[in-house]
């Protein structure tokens, strides 16, 4: 999809009128190697190549605004009352986010009333609007020191009008949503409703995905600490297969449509053969099959340790009648057959039939690898999209995502957070990476079925 500068800017709910508390701050403050003034624009694109095929001059290439203080805002932060829900899975650094905006809110704009909602969009709904938690400093002081949200989380279908009321009747002019692509998506359509309604109500969505799935963002805010999580598991596993005769480690991890989580952990111990990954497909049989090269590995080193995302391999077991087609959870994301699962049942059956005695060591950590805390990176990570977040809520921006966008925090229009999934491009340095690290760099794919 090619994107032009006026596809990049972000709404505004009006002139800003009011003085910023941080003006003063601000007055002297230009553009330089490590801060993006509040005129200036960040560049979408990072390359000459790329650049130059836009045959453009530089104000016109597309470009994001960047985030951060204003010296003028939209709001009279007197008259603020801000909300705040998470919604979806969860991720690390979901309190330290909430963390962040409500010490920003309070410290820095003085606004004196803050709403959590609790249980995702649900809380926003007739039945459980009035069910909310005073969010003050005092509240969320230590709150970065557990996972999970202290505001609860859920998935499920939320009616997009019946949530405008919710902040109608609460009096919320600023509402945070923080979460993934469903969050996003009912964040623009509670965004559009408000619109029009013809309502002064700003919505600002800081994306959250432990599958680092959502496109126009650098690594998402958790990432980091959940895969730190997983790559434990991977050592673990490792461990054991190496200590057992015909040892086979596999671990079965998060990644649902992307294979962020299993490169990155698999990258971190560098102890994986094999990764498996949704946007790499692949055959259990043949010569240059899934089963063939785990004998390989058995007999030539011991023991095979596979890295395996629970999204790889849903074609096989369609093949097998193992997948309920088409089902999907209440939010409406599909449901995964248990590649972990057929891989276990195949090899065994594999290296037994080839006289081997394999020991088969299995690990799905699931949801152990996002109830974690952030780690110190991906608080500071939280901490400053909390503040870019508040800074353009406080500015009027609405229907916009902060996001680091190749290091600097920017606004995307919300709805380019769901215009596509991020994935591991098999063609891209990341899967080169991890076939560089499992040996398989320079020998013809083995594992890529032609389809
Ligand atoms: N396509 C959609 N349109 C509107 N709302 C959605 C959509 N997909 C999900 N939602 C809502 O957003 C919330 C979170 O979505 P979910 O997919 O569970 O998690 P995440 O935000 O992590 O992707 C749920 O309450 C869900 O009903
Ligand atoms: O069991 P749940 O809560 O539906 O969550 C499991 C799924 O959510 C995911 O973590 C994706 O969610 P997010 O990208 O929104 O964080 C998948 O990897 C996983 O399969
Ligand atoms: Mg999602």
């Amino acid at each position: 999809m090619t994107l032009h500068l006026d596809d990049l800017r972000v709404r505004h709910l009006g002139e800003c009128r009011h003085d910023s508390p941080l003006s003063a701050m601000l007055a002297a403050k230009r553009t330089s190697p490590h801060y993006v003034a509040e005129g200036d624009r960040v560049l979408l694109e990072d390359t000459v190549s790329m650049l130059a095929e836009h045959g453009l001059p530089p104000e016109d290439l597309p470009s994001f605004e960047a985030a951060g203080p204003r010296r003028k805002i939209y709001f009279d932060p007197a008259q603020v009352t801000a909300g705040i829900v998470t919604c979806g899975g969860l991720c690390p650094g979901l309190n330290d986010v909430i963390r962040g905006l409500v010490q920003e809110l309070t410290v820095q704009y003085d606004v004196k009333r803050i709403v959590g909602f609790r249980n995702g969009l649900r809380g926003l709904t007739a039945r459980h609007r009035d069910d909310t938690i005073e969010l003050t400093p005092d509240r969320v002081r230590d709150i970065h020191n557990a996972g999970g949200t202290i505001l609860g989380s859920s998935r499920g279908a939320q009616d997009a009008e019946e949530m405008v009321d919710s902040l109608l009747l609460r009096g919320i002019n600023v509402l945070f949503v923080i979460g993934g692509d469903g969050g996003m998506n009912a964040a623009t359509n509670l965004a559009a409703a408000i619109r029009a309604r013809g309502l002064d109500i700003a919505v600002i969505g800081v994306p959250k995905t432990i599958d680092n799935d959502l496109p126009y963002t650098d690594q998402s805010f958790g990432f980091q600490s959940a895969f730190a999580q997983a790559a434990n598991f991977i050592s673990s596993v490792s461990i054991e297969a190496a200590a057992s005769p015909d040892g086979i480690g596999i671990v079965k991890l998060m990644g649902r449509h992307s294979g962020f989580i299993a490169c990155y952990a698999s990258l971190a111990r560098n102890a994986a053969d094999i990764v498996l990954i949704p946007e790499v497909p692949f055959a259990l049989e043949g010569e240059d099959g899934l089963l063939a090269r785990v004998e390989r590995h058995v007999r030539s080193k011991g023991f095979v340790v596979i890295v395996v995302a629970e999204g790889a391999g849903q074609d096989l077991l369609a093949e097998r009648g193992l997948l309920e087609g088409g089902a999907t959870d209440a939010s409406g994301n599909a449901k995964l057959g248990d590649i972990g699962g057929l891989l276990r049942e195949t090899i065994t059956a594999h290296l037994t039939a080839a006289g081997l005695a394999p020991t088969v060591r299995y690990i799905d950590p699931s949801y152990a690898i996002r109830s974690v805390t952030a780690n110190a990176y991906d608080s500071v990570y939280c901490l400053r999209l909390a503040h870019a977040a508040v800074h353009a809520a406080m500015a009027g921006r609405t229907e916009t995502a902060v996001v680091r966008w190749r290091r600097r925090f920017v606004h995307v229009p919300m709805p380019l957070i769901i215009s596509h999934r991020n994935q591991v491009d098999p063609d891209g340095d990341l899967w080169m990476s991890v076939l560089e690290a499992t040996g398989h760099l320079g020998q013809q794919q083995p594992l890529l079925v032609e389809r």
